[in-house]
């Protein structure tokens, strides 16, 4: 399946996904980098943000960070650390890059960033790279 950027619904980056999150990136030399400010719906625990919702926001980015640069991959894994709640009605940072290239598999980092400079939560996540068409 071959789909354009303009008809993607992609639920994390598309404009036009009703339910999706509308994610705007920054490429700041090798960071990748978004903003989000969590309401009620995306909250787990009262009062926090759901870290489901953050592990999206991470592979996310780290994903965009890829596709800035023309790289088709898809994430095989992730394994997210969740050290600081991130609380909803606050804007926080979410920012990837990449730490390693072998063959097909790409090793990115990423992170969320409270608004103090607090890392609260961390992620590294493999992708395979996979033809232009996905
Ligand atoms: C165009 C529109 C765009 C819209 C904008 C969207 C932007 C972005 C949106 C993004 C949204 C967010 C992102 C998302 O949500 S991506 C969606 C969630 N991810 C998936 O659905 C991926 C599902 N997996 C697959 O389809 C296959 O596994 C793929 C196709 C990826 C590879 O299957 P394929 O059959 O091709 O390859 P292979 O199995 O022979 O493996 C190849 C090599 O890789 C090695 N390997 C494999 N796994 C691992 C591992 N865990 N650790 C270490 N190594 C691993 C493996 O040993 C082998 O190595 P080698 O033997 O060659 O040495």
């Amino acid at each position: 399946m071959s789909v354009e950027l303009r008809d993607s619904m992609c639920f994390g980056c598309s404009p036009q996904n009703p339910i999706g999150l509308k994610l705007k990136f920054i490429h700041d030399g090798d960071i990748c980098r978004s903003y989000f400010t969590g309401s009620r719906e995306h909250e787990g625990w009262p009062g926090i943000m759901h870290g489901g919702l953050l592990t999206t926001l991470l592979d996310e980015v780290m994903a965009q960070w890829l596709y800035e640069r023309d790289i088709m991959a898809m994430t095989v894994e992730i394994n997210v650390k969740f050290s600081k709640p991130v609380p909803i009605g606050q804007q926080f940072a979410v920012e990837g890059k990449q730490e390693s290239k072998k063959g097909r598999l790409i090793v990115l980092e990423g992170q969320v960033l409270l608004s103090d400079g607090t890392v609260a939560t961390k992620a590294t996540a493999k992708f395979i790279q996979v033809k232009n068409s996905i």
